[in-house]
């Protein structure tokens, strides 16, 4: 394994997107990546262009449709039969990775795989805290078995904070440059706004604010489901006053971000330009992340024609992902696999290698 990068924090305090992990340059054989095609939005989910409507808050927007977005997107029952039912017409279009594991790795042969990892819902189990939402035990050994850590990359805020390894410091743990912030100019406002949320949230019980540099959530976790719309229409209040940040929603959670033109996806784009993967035909991109912000990124691989994208979700989602898993431990057995697969496929390079090797010794001159 070379060009091994993984962010692997303590605690998460900050980050709500780690980035990247790169394994297996095994380069004996190319074949190239298939996805699954993906599925128009038929399932329980609001449409991408629907939602940017409802989340219009110049526009007038639906208070009550972002509720219900937000209330499907992170369901507190998940059993009805109606939705088993999706879950099995959904599960043919995004299959499992673990059940695809074969195909995916088939797909990587000869390539790079660069790995990047959403952080919560995705490494990190979704709890209520967003402070005490760590890494279990397991899942850190598994992703440092992964990496063993010669590098390290993360992104912060929906990409918007991308840090990496200082030039020379590669056996310096820990030392970090700043690679990308396209959003510092927005640092006040957005410090602003935090602390305007934070006072005018604190007549909801259960709301809780977070900063995450450049971009605040207002957490509805633990908010009475009764509340909610008035803890929405709190947001779009503040909200309205600052017209250059705009509002994404996720798990139980609002996002206030910039407008800026930047996601998970330019991001993505951003990384494997730095790490030197940009017009490469050899590297296999595979991302893993469970939200909707994800979803920019799932969208860059499915147009690059490159790797894919595996959503983490227990239920059907409208999505570019072309596999899924159901939660983190599956991510970490997904990851484990990976593990144990790149270092078979490595034994096997290196065996065929010494055999060839052999062979012209014995070949007479
Ligand atoms: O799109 P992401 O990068 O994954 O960020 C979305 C939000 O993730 C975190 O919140 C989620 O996880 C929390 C901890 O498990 C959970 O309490 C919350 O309900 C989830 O939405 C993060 O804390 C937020 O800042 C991000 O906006």
């Amino acid at each position: 394994m070379t060009n091994q990068n993984v962010m692997v924090p303590e605690t998460k305090s900050g980050i709500n997107m780690a980035i990247t992990v790169a394994v297996s340059n095994s380069s004996m054989f190319t074949t190239a990546a298939q996805k699954p095609p993906a599925v128009p939005g038929s399932y329980i989910t609001i449409s991408k262009k629907k939602l940017l409507q409802n989340l219009d808050i110049n526009g007038g927007a639906r208070i009550n449709a972002w509720v219900d977005s937000m209330r499907a997107s992170s369901p507190t029952h998940i059993k009805s039969p109606a939705l088993s039912e999706d879950l099995n017409s959904w599960i043919v279009h995004h299959p499992s990775a673990l059940d695809m594991f074969e195909q995916i790795t088939n797909a990587s042969k000869g390539k790079q795989i660069v790995m990047f990892l959403d952080y919560d819902g995705t490494l990190s189990p979704i709890v209520d805290d967003p402070d005490r939402a760590f890494m279990s035990d397991a899942m850190r050994a598994t992703v440092y078995s992964f990496v063993r850590l010669a590098e390290l990359y993360y992104a912060g805020s929906h990409g918007m904070d991308i840090k990496g390894p200082s030039k020379g410091s590669k056996y310096k743990k820990g030392a970090q440059s700043l690679l990308c912030q396209p959003a510092s100019e927005f640092l006040p406002m957005v410090d602003e706004v935090y602390k305007t949320l934070l006072e005018v949230t604190k007549s909801t019980p259960g709301a809780k604010v977070e900063n995450n540099k450049f971009c605040v959530s207002v957490h509805f976790r633990c908010v009475d489901e009764k509340k909610w719309v008035e803890l929405a229409q709190q947001v779009r209040t503040v909200l309205k006053e600052y017209p250059k940040l705009r509002l994404t929603q996720g798990r139980k959670v609002l996002e206030i971000r910039p407008t800026i033109k930047w996601d998970k996806g330019k991001a993505l784009e951003f990384l494997l330009e730095s790490l030197g993967y940009a017009n490469c035909t050899d590297v296999f991109p595979v991302y893993i992340g469970d939200d909707r912000t994800d979803e920019d990124a799932f969208k860059v691989l499915r147009d690059r024609g490159q790797g894919f994208g595996i959503l983490v979700s227990k239920i059907p989602k409208d999505t570019n992902a072309s596999y899924s898993l159901q939660e983190p431990s599956e991510v970490m057995a997904f990851l484990r696999r990976l593990v144990d697969w790149n270092r078979m496929s490595l034994r096997r390079h290196f065996r065929m290698r010494r055999r060839l090797e052999e062979i012209k010794m014995s070949l007479p001159n």
